[in-house]
């Protein structure tokens, strides 16, 4: 292990504002922040005549590795002990030297202010927000030529004349024809134009009839074209546009919340947000929660601009990740559209950013660095001191409420665009509507007035979408004889039967694949019940979407059915397929889980069938009615979107519970007041701060144990109450046994600030695991 930089550094070498003056002089020792999870840069040697600026990213040596690391400038580099130059001089013997510079655009001042800005916030070490910014260790490294073949100098004058002795078949003769004209080609594109293989190519490199010279990478993304015209707002539309520009132009920090009905535009107008800031020669960020569902964006965007945006996302290829995270620091890519780790990509020249659907909590990463990719998207840009939007039909109450506060701006879109109205919802009380058994089928989950509501609309040749947000065909398999019920081994959770990817005519897949939604163990259903050993004695219990899609094919035969669910969809290629089945009419009953949601505009479907709409409400999420109120409301705006109106039909056990009561009135205002005063009532967010700690242990003991000596030590200032420890809702999760505590703070309050004093000097007993989630979003 390298010495680590403050203790080892002398004080001497550490100018003001992070600069160091030795650079002048070439500095023998630098800090260097490795991709690994550690919570400060390290000293390495600069060998003799390398030149490393603050920003550099270097190739260094730790143990027997080799890291892609970058050269730091901390702000705060004070020396812990001042050591004499005798003893630095020591250390400094002992330092291990930068192997070389890597051919990489240096990482940006603002992006290493974003890392350590990230990092101090969700108390995650450095090393490990560095490494979201350098995910691409491919595209530190200097790309390769691209190789094109042409004519040699010579044969280009002499034609096939030159040497008899060279076989001249009919495909040579093609490709020579279209080489003719002396320019450098691709051995592809050439194949291509003489209409030949690969091979005779090749072959003809091979025998010099070719040569092969190295020329710059072809462009990667093209340059969006703002001489498009854009298309015509009027009203709200019109206003939003105008200000939007005008926060873009102004170039200051500003955060706006762009606030419209579903199917109000708000893609619409934000895009012209991004044309004044390609105009202005800067670059642009979107920040979509879905990225895998973002066909009818593309499409959207490629209309107002001609070309792609540049995507990120994890079903990239690694070339392509490579290409993008590139083209992104040369500054060729100049939008680019992502999930949530496209934050922390290079922009040389970000100057706005839009998070779209901005409630999300897919924004939200609960892994290694747990962050909110909105909240530090409007860190990056007041950073970077540029304006950021965040779009939604049913804004977060956080958001909300920095709105009501004024440190948020508010663009209002009150109408559907082009004069289509909302649509009306129902509430179809399940205790009184109930549904009645099937022939052959058994329990049924659609109420009769639902069937009937579907019966109709396809009848009339529109479409239909039923939407249960639970994967899977069944959330639990029990025996019928004892009741015994199926769980995963390693969760505390129960085991979801799946039968296969979708219910088409040919009906059901094979009954009988558990799996964990957890952890991903899977197995068959056993023969015999594992407690009493009755045989053949277990049920299914509950509806996932395929069994509503079980009943669908039993109840309407004839419609046209698609079964739509992340693990339905086997990537982005299958998702875009079936939107555009259901955009194009060969679809007529779309089954699926909240990914039929999703900002998807079917002109034709004029109703959505909700099956379950209790079913987010339980559970002890502090958000789970916002949370559900959201999630319906965008369910019910994919109806009645263009001519025709639209209807929805929520299935309810609890028709008074405020969220039915919101959903149906459409008076969200009221709804959200009310939710803001509960949680103000109990200092919830936004009105009080939350952080998690987990800790976790492949053995219970152990963490109990340490869990004992962290509530010992719990701090008790005013302002600040500690929950826990307890064993969290799921008490064992891929083998691990997991405790909580939940930190409530004053809104004035640091948890950060106390969990740093709570937990310093604790040391964590290997194999155990503490995981500090600020802000939490899920509870489990
Ligand atoms: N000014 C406009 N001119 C032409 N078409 C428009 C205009 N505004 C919106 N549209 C079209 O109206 C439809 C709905 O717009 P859009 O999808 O942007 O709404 P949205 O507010 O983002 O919806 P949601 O929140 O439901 O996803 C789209 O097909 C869009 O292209
Ligand atoms: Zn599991």
């Amino acid at each position: 292990m390298p010495d680590r930089h403050a203790r080892s550094a002398r004080p001497s070498q550490t100018g003001e504002n992070g600069v160091l003056p030795g650079l002048l002089e070439a500095p023998n020792r630098v800090a260097v922040l490795l991709p690994l999870p550690l919570d400060h840069p390290y000293d390495y040697k600069v060998p003799p005549g390398l030149d490393v600026r603050p920003g550099d990213i270097v190739l260094v040596p730790l143990g027997k590795r080799e890291l892609t690391a970058v050269v730091w400038d901390p702000a705060e580099r004070e020396p812990e002990n001042s050591t004499s130059d005798v003893e630095a001089d020591i250390v400094e013997d002992r330092l291990r030297p930068i192997l070389r510079l890597c051919a990489a655009p240096p990482m940006t001042p603002l992006l290493r202010r974003f890392v350590e800005w990230v990092a101090d916030y969700t108390m995650a070490p450095q090393g490990a927000v560095l490494r979201m910014a350098l995910s691409v260790p491919d595209a530190l490294q200097a790309p390769k030529p691209s190789l094109a073949v042409r004519l040699p100098a010579s044969r280009e004058k002499n034609g096939e004349a030159a040497d008899a002795d060279i076989k001249w078949t009919a495909a040579r003769r093609r490709v020579f024809e279209e080489a003719k004209d002396g320019v450098a080609r691709s051995p592809a594109d050439l194949a291509l134009a003489g209409g030949v293989g690969a091979s005779v190519v090749r072959g003809m490199i091979k025998i010099g009839l070719l040569e092969q010279v190295e020329v710059a990478s072809p462009r990667r993304f093209e340059t969006p074209d703002l001489d498009l015209p854009s298309p015509e707002f009027f009203g709200d539309q019109a206003d939003a546009v105008q200000r939007l520009r005008a926060s873009v132009q102004d170039g200051a920090f500003s955060v706006s919340l762009l606030d419209g009905v579903t199917g109000s535009g708000k893609t619409e107008v934000y895009l012209e947000a991004v044309a004044e800031c390609l105009a202005a020669g800067r670059q642009a960020l979107v920040l979509l929660p879905e990225i895998a569902l973002s066909g009818q964006w593309l499409e959207r965007f490629r209309r107002r601009f001609g070309v792609a945006p540049a995507q990120w996302h994890s079903d990239l290829t690694p070339a392509q990740r490579r290409d993008t995270w590139r083209s992104v620091a040369e500054g060729e890519a100049r939008v680019v559209v992502g999930a949530r780790s496209a934050l922390f990509l290079p922009y040389g020249e970000l100057g706005l950013i839009v998070v779209d659907e901005e409630h999300e909590s897919a924004f939200k990463q609960e892994d290694v660095v747990c962050y909110h990719a909105r909240d530090m998207a409007v860190v990056r840009a007041r950073l970077g001191s540029f304006p950021i939007v965040l779009a939604s039909a049913t804004p977060s109450l956080e958001t909300l409420t920095n709105v009501k506060s004024g440190r948020y701006g508010c663009l209002k879109l009150h109408k559907r665009h082009g004069g289509a109205e909302l649509p009306s919802i129902e509430l179809l009380d399940l205790r009184k509507d109930k549904p009645t058994r099937i022939e052959g089928l058994g329990q049924s989950w659609l109420a009769p007035s639902l069937r009937a509501a579907i019966a109709e609309t396809l009848a009339q040749g529109q479409q239909a979408m039923l939407f249960l947000n639970r994967r899977g065909y069944a959330p639990l398999t029990l025996c019928r004889t004892c009741g015994h019920r199926l769980r995963c081994p390693h969760c505390t959770a129960w085991l979801v039967e799946h039968r296969g990817r979708s219910f088409s005519v040919e009906g059901e897949g094979p009954a009988g694949d558990l799996q964990c939604h957890h952890c991903g163990y899977r197995a068959r259903r056993p023969e015999c019940c594992l407690e009493c050993g009755d045989s053949d004695s277990f049920a299914a219990c509950g509806p996932g979407v395929e069994r509503i899609a079980e009943e669908a094919a039993a109840l309407f035969p004839d419609a046209c059915r698609a079964v739509m669910a992340s693990d339905t969809l086997t990537g982005p290629n299958a998702a875009a397929k079936m939107i555009q089945a259901v955009q194009d009419g060969e679809i007529n009953l779309l089954i699926g889980t909240q990914v039929v949601a999703k900002g998807h505009h079917f002109p034709d479907l004029t109703l959505v069938g909700v099956v379950d709409a209790d079913l987010g409400l339980f559970g002890g999420d502090l958000r789970a009615s916002e949370r559900s109120y959201q999630l319906l409301h965008q369910v019910a705006g994919r109806a009645g979107r263009a001519g025709r109106p639209g209807r929805v039909v929520l299935q309810t056990s609890d028709p008074d519970h405020p969220v039915m009561q919101a959903l149906r009135s459409g008076d969200r205002d009221s709804f959200f007041e009310m939710e803001s005063q509960m949680r103000q009532r109990s200092y919830l967010p936004p009105f009080g701060r939350l952080a998690a700690l987990i800790i976790s242990s492949p053995v219970e003991a152990d963490a109990d144990g340490f869990c004992r000596n962290l509530a010992k030590r719990a701090p008790g200032q005013e302002g600040i109450e500690i929950l826990g420890p307890a064993p969290a809702p799921m008490a064992l999760l891929r083998g691990r046994h997991r405790r909580r505590f939940l930190l409530k703070t004053r809104r004035d309050l640091s948890p950060q600030a106390v969990i740093r004093e709570w937990t310093a000097g604790i040391r964590l007993p290997s194999r155990l695991r503490l995981q500090i989630d600020i802000d939490p979003y899920s509870f489990f």
